[in-house]
């Protein structure tokens, strides 16, 4: 199993590329069923989920092909299995977005209910109730949702639909369903994020008639078919908001290329309390650091966006663990994303949690160990850990950073980090 081997000390200097949003490009290659017609998206990240999304979709019978520059294409003109197994769901819980594009093109679903994980039990019961109001007939049976249209419907019908709490991907599966359904569906308590935006551009260039996406309401109008396009996925801000506290932590001045700072105020404003210089520049953002100590500690509390998002509170945390003072940081969006504590703690962190709330007392310096990652973003703030402890960090399971960064040893090596994958 690989690990990650990190000589931490150095500070970080150049350029860096950010990839395609994971984010966005799983509903999106999902929106692909939507239509008979071939879709083609450029700037798709090598991921591990990424991976997983198109042997899920090629097991329903569609063709995608996928280069080396990020370029995907996909046909989903033979789809003929609307089918999501347990093999394949259990290791991506995005497998749900296959959902609402499956309800709406082929009339049926079975996509596997996807479990708890580490971060959260993390239910689909939202899912269910939206695909429901739109006349869905759906039962949970041997782990998997079991969706049809009522006999004698040939289409969903759009509903007006108010979730209990905002959810990402449940707003995607929404936005993907009603698309296609009879009618006007408004999408109330709607998730505002980024990459919802990026796939109603998506869905309005395969002819979809969406209008409110960024805001809390979104409204479809159904139309009866959707025909291919080209789209281009916007930039991960997640990864972009992972490698800006690493240069702020470890110190130094690197330009991350594509970065879109304006999908990262939240964050962008605590690194700048925090000490760090963070700026927009021409096609991409500029953070430069003096790292360490000179940071002042920052308490935050994880909410939907526009709020600090719970992706980066991780990573955050690392640079909490370093700067100057106390910081409390709140994690309202998932029950268990503290499980990076006890990982941090062996590398010397002074961390206090008491249910949703952490509390990082900084210290002048983190000594390197071996470490376990135990979901995506915990990875990156043991990343982040070792890149500023003394001596060695082994970062052991980083299958679950592969999930969702694309190539980050290799970005980091060429902004100057110690950095190595070994067997
Ligand atoms: C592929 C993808 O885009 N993943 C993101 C998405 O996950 P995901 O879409 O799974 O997260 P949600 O926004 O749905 O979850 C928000 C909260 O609502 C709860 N909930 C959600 C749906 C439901 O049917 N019932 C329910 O109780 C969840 O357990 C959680 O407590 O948004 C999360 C919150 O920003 C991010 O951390 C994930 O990176
Ligand atoms: C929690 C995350 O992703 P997922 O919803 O795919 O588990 C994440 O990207 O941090």
């Amino acid at each position: 199993m690989d690990k990650l081997l990190i000589r931490g000390g150095r500070t970080l200097q150049g350029e860096v590329l950010v990839s395609g949003a994971k984010n966005a490009a799983l509903p999106e290659l999902c929106a692909a069923l939507l239509t008979a017609e071939p879709v083609t998206l450029l700037n798709v990240p090598q991921l591990q989920d990424v991976s997983t999304m198109l042997k899920l979709i090629r097991n329903m019978g569609v063709t995608a092909e996928r280069a080396d520059d990020g370029t995907v294409r996909i046909d989903a003109s033979a789809l003929n299995s609307p089918e999501a197994p347990y093999e394949l769901v259990k290791t991506m819980r995005a497998s749900v977005l296959a959902l609402g594009p499956l309800l709406a093109r082929f009339g049926e679903a079975t996509v596997s209910l996807p479990g708890g994980c580490a971060i959260g039990s993390r239910p689909v019961d939202q899912h269910i109730k939206g695909m429901a109001a739109m006349g869905a007939e759906i039962v949970v049976e041997h782990g998997y949702m079991i969706a049809k249209l009522p006999a004698g419907w040939k289409r969903l019908k759009g509903a007006r639909i108010t979730t209990d709490m905002v959810t990402v991907t449940g707003t995607e599966n929404f936005m993907m369903a009603a698309a296609l359904a009879e009618g006007e569906t408004v999408l109330e308590n709607a998730a505002q994020e980024p990459e919802i935006s990026d796939l109603a551009e998506m869905l309005i260039a395969m002819g979809a008639k969406i209008e409110g996406h960024g805001t809390s309401r979104i409204r479809i109008q159904g139309v009866e078919k959707l025909h291919g396009c080209t789209h281009r996925v916007v930039a991960d801000r997640i990864e972009a908001g992972t490698f800006l506290c690493a240069v702020a932590a470890t110190g130094g001045d690197v330009v991350l290329r594509h970065g879109r700072a304006d999908h990262l105020d939240a964050v962008i404003e605590k690194l700048r309390e925090a000490g760090a210089t963070v700026q927009a520049v021409d096609g991409g953002i500029r953070v430069q650091s003096t790292g360490g100590a000179t940071l002042k500690a920052q308490g935050f509390r994880t909410t939907e966006y526009p709020g600090f998002p719970t992706d980066m509170q991780a990573q955050f945390m690392a640079l909490n663990c370093i700067a100057q003072g106390t910081a409390t940081v709140t994690e309202t969006i998932f029950e268990n994303r503290f499980m990076h504590v006890n990982e941090l703690v062996r590398l010397g962190a002074k961390i206090q949690v008491d249910g949703k709330v952490a509390v990082i007392e900084g210290v002048p310096r983190l000594s390197g160990a071996t470490v376990m990652a135990t979901d995506l973003r915990a990875s990156a703030s043991l990343v982040i850990a070792g890149l500023v402890a003394d001596g060695e960090t082994m970062v052991d399971r980083i299958y679950h950073l592969d999930r969702g960064y694309d190539c980050m040893e290799a970005k980091l090596r060429g902004i100057g980090a110690d950095i190595e994958r070994v067997g």
